[in-house]
């Protein structure tokens, strides 16, 4: 099945901690179609923090959702990720975006994300590599502009 992943990061060494995690993903049971470019993202939802590196990959995997899930928790937690506050920062965040046409509401995974629609770091990268796509709202991709300033690099 094929899934979009949103990646983040706004401690450390942010192109490291990204490249770790891309590569990390790259294994047996995930193929990596494709890769936006990185943007440097101004925070959402929780303003006073680093400025953020995002990027968004497409891939094919034969795992299940809560599988890719928990593939992508493991991998944060081997790149040092520490959780403190909600949305504050992280050396790394690998969001499940999108997983086929799978929609789920349990605490541990909701799908589509959530703020899918409404974040332009994750809006942007996307539609770069998915310019076609329609969202989950129904809507063409091209017509939907999440909140925050967003620069390629
Ligand atoms: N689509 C999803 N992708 C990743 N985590 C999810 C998803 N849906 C629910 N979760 C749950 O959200 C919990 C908190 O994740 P995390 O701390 O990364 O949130 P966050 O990245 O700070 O905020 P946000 O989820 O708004 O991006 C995780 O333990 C995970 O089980
Ligand atoms: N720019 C930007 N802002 C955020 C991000 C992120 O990845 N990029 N992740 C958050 C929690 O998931 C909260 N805010």
């Amino acid at each position: 099945m094929r899934a979009f992943l949103g990646l983040g990061s706004n401690l450390g060494d942010r192109a490291y901690y990204l490249g770790e995690a891309v590569s990390a993903l790259n294994r047996s049971s995930i193929t990596i179609l494709s890769k936006s470019r990185v943007y440097e993202t101004e925070p959402w939802g929780v303003l006073d923090q680093p400025p953020y590196w995002n990027q968004v990959i497409e891939v094919e995997t034969s795992l299940s959702p809560l599988d890719l899930l928990h593939v992508c928790q493991e991998i944060e937690q081997r790149l040092g990720r520490v959780r403190k506050e909600h949305w504050g920062s992280r050396t790394i965040d690998i969001d499940l975006l999108i997983y086929d046409n799978v929609v789920s509401a349990s605490k541990e995974l909701t799908l589509p994300h959530p703020y899918l629609e409404v974040r332009e770091f994750v809006m942007a990268p996307l539609r770069e590599i998915a310019p076609n796509l329609l969202l989950p709202s129904g809507r063409p991709i091209s017509q939907v502009f999440g909140e925050g300033k967003v620069y390629p690099l």
